[in-house]
């Protein structure tokens, strides 16, 4: 039996259209924040978080900071500026410290949003779409740890709903990146948004030997075994001739990494 394809839609991006069934929860993290990109994120999102320094970016986003409250800020709070802080307190922003030396602050953040009825509620009955900004660059360890954390986060969610249609999926300025769990998938990407070149497919998952067949590629990737270390797949780039949605089966965890337009 064929199991279901997944969608990973990303055309709304551009459309600014929502699904109505869907939830838009964007979680923002300490580095640095693009306006432009940011004007677009905020315009679709309903529940905006920022981890501990990442209030200081919002922050930063002087000539818009009035527009747009975080609904809570999460972390150990040795981070967020105390005049940040005091900005966000006076409007009523929730603030939830945890000091905990086990968890990194997203982490935190994820697990405040897991301790929230609502949350868990909509994640057994509709779908979620966490987006999670400022995810790249700086420190490798915390860049690296992101991403650990994007294959965690897609793993709770699939363990909470196996049929769910959530999404998550990790941005910086430059990149998009979606954890792929074990499966098949198209992927429709927002096409003012993610350029056709300089696509990454990435087993950075698990670390494990796998298998990835795509189409919709310049370089197609028809069952070749991948292995951080050994082979993967760099620069690669839409097919722009290509009619279907591009679409992947992969037997191991992957990365899909897509590159932003620098004028979104
Ligand atoms: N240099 C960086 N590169 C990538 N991600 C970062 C970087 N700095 C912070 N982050 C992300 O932003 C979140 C909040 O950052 P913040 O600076 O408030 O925390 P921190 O005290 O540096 O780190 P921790 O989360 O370990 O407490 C971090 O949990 C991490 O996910
Ligand atoms: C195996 C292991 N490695 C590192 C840390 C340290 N650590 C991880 S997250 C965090 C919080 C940072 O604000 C700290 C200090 C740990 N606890 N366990």
């Amino acid at each position: 039996m064929s199991e279901q394809i997944f969608l990973i839609d990303n055309e709304f991006f551009n459309k600014g259209e929502k699904d109505e069934n869907t939830l838009y929860i964007t979680l923002m993290l300490n580095r640095p924040q693009q306006i432009g990109l940011f004007e677009k994120i905020i315009t679709f999102t309903d529940f905006l978080v920022c981890a501990d320094g990442g209030a200081n970016r919002l922050y930063d986003l002087e000539s818009i900071k009035d527009q747009y409250l975080p609904r809570a800020i999460v972390g150990d709070l040795d981070s967020i500026k105390p005049h940040v802080k005091k900005y966000y307190e006076e409007k009523g922003v929730e603030i939830s410290q945890n000091n905990s030396l086990d968890d990194t602050d997203l982490e935190k953040s994820i697990n405040f949003l897991f301790a929230k009825k609502f949350f868990n509620e909509l994640l057994q009955k509709s779908n979620l779409r966490l987006l999670i900004i400022g995810a790249f660059g700086g420190r490798l360890d915390q860049t690296i740890s992101n991403l650990s954390n994007l294959v965690k986060i897609n793993k709770l969610f699939k363990e909470k709903n196996p049929f769910s249609q959530s999404i998550i999926q990790m941005m910086d300025q430059y990149s998009l990146a979606t954890c792929l769990l074990p499966g098949e998938y198209y992927y429709k990407r927002a096409l003012k948004l993610e350029q056709t070149k300089g696509l990454g497919v990435l087993p950075l998952g698990n670390f494990n030997k796998g298998k990835i067949e795509s189409k919709g590629l310049r370089w197609n990737l028809d069952g070749l075994e991948f292995e951080f270390g050994s082979f993967i797949s760099t620069s690669n780039e839409f097919d722009e001739s290509y009619e279907g949605i591009p679409y992947f089966k992969t037997d191991s965890t992957i990365f899909i990494m897509t590159c932003i337009n620098e004028n979104v």
